[in-house]
């Protein structure tokens, strides 16, 4: 793939050498133009459509960030044509960070009408404040780059535009390949699952919405310094539309997508031209075509047909790399690693976590049973920040958990699973644990985004890691394989490798035999065990009595929201009020058993 990318930019560069060959006139070299333009609006647009799976109504608003910002950073400030592409990237940042602020709170038919709501704000800002935007009337002047002295001619705009495209492309690639890509995906994907491995959702989301506003800005800066005239009438609402079109016909969350999208659309656009009631008309059966029978888009359409060999495991590949639970740490002493105090949760007149106080040890498993209902799931969720209490306390490792978001909370060490499974179903076994090390892999943003050898480097590593950890736990022949399409057994334990990839020291696990059959049991028994020997403490969730009582060192039990016992696995065992519950007796019976006993 990388040999095939490589020959494919030196093709695209190549043919851009070549264009004063070819019989071009004015009118080619525009449309090419446009479909760079198109490309590098639509493929920052990408990252936040197609990988953090936000859709915006609204970029056309961004663009005209970008074109006002250069048009009036040349005509009334005086800028240097170059200085005012930075300036209009910067502006674009910070209208992204605007927009994203109150995007990241909401999804779906509110977050469009909030993108909407931003495309339609920005067009009447500058159709009506015609004292800085001069309306329709436009601003006029704006000075273009040039290169020794020399303005640029139509040819020159191509080959500039064709170079910031590959640049994005370069960076955009660089960027999605890695940390950065792959936890844009996990927020698409299960915001909760993001959040369990240290992923801050509102984060991830933001810096999306940035990205995207970058280059869309770029787009509009490039236009309004091309044209050297900029007015309202660019900025419309069908603008949005058209952007967004291009992604998703082009192929959303394919890195090659906006390239075919902007080629196509640019193409079509200029063919419809002459009858532009068939232009909106088409752009949108074009995205419902898009959305209901292709919606992988042309990339996914094309990539079905050019699929390349599977990817297959070498053990060589996980010898570079060291298992989580090849760690040798020193035993865990049974000092109070988590300490929960009158915490209390209700939901109107449910009480799932009733004022409950209980220790957790380093370095022993602990289970938490009870009946159905009694409330444990919401207790892990209480204490992996999925929920927030009403009140009480979770000290973890003398640190304050209580109210504090699930990533934070992961990121100090806390790693879960869930009842319902919430693996990254597209993605690969082994992304899904690349995922799970996402805080452990040190590449910054401005590395990643240049590819810089150190980022490279810290991801080959965590690579390895996790093909490492995946033969471990038996998984190394299925890590290229989607998760969704492991068997059930298997999707368990990997997400169990995902939690385990984020080296945490107290592992959360919510009924992880669930489902299971008996060999399938015994040796999720053998895994616990071993995951305990590395030096992480366990709290499982469990109806599994055997299970639970084969590898536990300590038993806590809920009923009705209320911690009724806890102790070592044998005296819960002979516990009346254990037995009680159990059974739905009554106190009488309660108190017969506990006088038998
Ligand atoms: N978000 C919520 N809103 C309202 N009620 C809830 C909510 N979450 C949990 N509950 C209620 O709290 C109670 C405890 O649920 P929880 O899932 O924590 O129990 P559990 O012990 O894990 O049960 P099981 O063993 O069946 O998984 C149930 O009555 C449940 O309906």
């Amino acid at each position: 793939m990388g040999l095939v990318h490589g020959l494919s930019l030196a093709l695209l560069a190549a043919a851009l050498a070549l264009l004063p060959a070819l019989p071009l006139n004015d009118f080619h070299l525009q449309i090419l133009f446009t479909i760079g333009v198109n490309y590098l609006a639509a493929a920052g647009l990408n990252v936040l459509v197609g990988y953090a799976g936000q859709k915006s109504l609204g970029h056309a608003g961004l663009f005209a960030v970008g074109a006002y910002t250069a048009a009036i950073a040349s005509v009334e400030w005086g800028i240097s044509p170059w200085a005012s592409l930075l300036l209009a990237c910067g502006f674009g940042a910070v209208f992204g960070l605007v927009i994203a602020l109150p995007s990241v709170r909401v999804s779906g038919p509110s977050l469009a009408m909030v993108t909407i709501g931003f495309g339609i704000v920005v067009e009447k800002i500058v159709t009506e404040w015609t004292d800085i935007f001069k309306g329709q009337a436009g601003l006029y002047g704006i000075s273009a780059p040039s290169i020794a002295g020399r303005s640029f001619t139509n040819l020159h705009w191509v080959w500039f535009v064709g170079a910031l495209c590959i640049v994005t492309h370069l960076m955009l690639r660089s960027l999605l390949r890695g940390r950065y890509g792959r936890a844009f995906l996990a927020v698409q994907m299960a915001e909760p699952a993001a959040q369990s491995v240290g992923i801050s959702v509102s984060r991830y989301k933001t810096l999306a919405f940035v990205v995207s506003a970058v280059t869309c800005a770029l787009a509009g800066a490039v236009v309004a310094q091309q044209n050297q005239y900029f007015n309202s009438d660019f900025i419309t609402f069908n603008l949005s539309i058209f952007f967004l079109v291009v992604v998703i016909f082009g192929g959303s969350g394919s890195i090659y997508g906006p390239l075919l999208g902007s080629v196509v659309l640019t193409l079509l656009d200029a063919w419809l031209a002459r009858w532009p009631a068939l232009q909106h008309f088409s752009y949108g059966a074009l995205l419902l075509f898009s959305l209901y029978l292709m919606p992988n888009g042309l990339a996914g359409a094309l990539g079905a047909l050019f699929r390349g060999r599977p990817k297959i495991f070498d053990r060589s590949q996980a010898d570079a790399g060291v298992s989580v639970l090849a760690a040798r740490p020193s035993a865990g002493d049974g000092s109070a690693l988590l300490v929960v105090a009158d915490l209390h949760k209700a939901y109107g007149g449910i009480v799932p976590v009733n004022h409950v106080g209980f220790t957790i040890g380093a370095g022993k498993v602990h289970a938490l049973i009870g009946p159905n209902g009694a409330g444990k799931t919401t207790l892990l969720n209480l204490l992996s920040g999925h929920v927030a209490p009403d009140s009480g306390s979770i000290r973890f490792q003398g640190q304050e958990l209580a109210g504090q978001p699930a990533h934070r909370v992961a990121s100090l060490g806390i790693a879960r699973t869930f009842q319902n499974l919430k693996l990254f179903g597209d993605l690969s076994a082994l992304d899904n644990v690349l995922l799970g090390a996402h805080r452990h892999v040190e590449a910054s943003f401005p590395a990643a985004l240049l590819g810089l050898p150190a980022s490279r480097r810290a991801e080959a590593q965590a690579r390895a890691d996790a093909l490492a950890l995946l033969a471990d736990l038996g998984l190394g022949e299925r890590a290229f394989e989607p998760a969704r399409s492991l068997p059930y057994g298997l999707q368990r334990r990997l997400e169990i490798a995902r939690a385990l990839a984020s080296r945490p020291k107290l592992l959360l696990l919510d009924e992880p035999a669930a489902g299971l059959n008996p060999q399938e049991t015994h040796e999720l028994g053998d895994v616990i065990k071993r995951i305990q020997t590395a030096g992480v403490t366990v709290l499982l969730i469990e109806h599994h009595m055997d299970l639970v009582m084969g590898i536990s060192q300590h038993v806590l039990v809920l009923d009705y929201g209320a911690l009724i016992a806890e102790g070592a696995p044998d005296a819960i065992r002979k516990n009346p009020r254990v037995i009680a519950a159990y059974l739905g007796a009554d106190e009488d019976a309660a108190t017969v058993a506990e006088s038998v006993a």
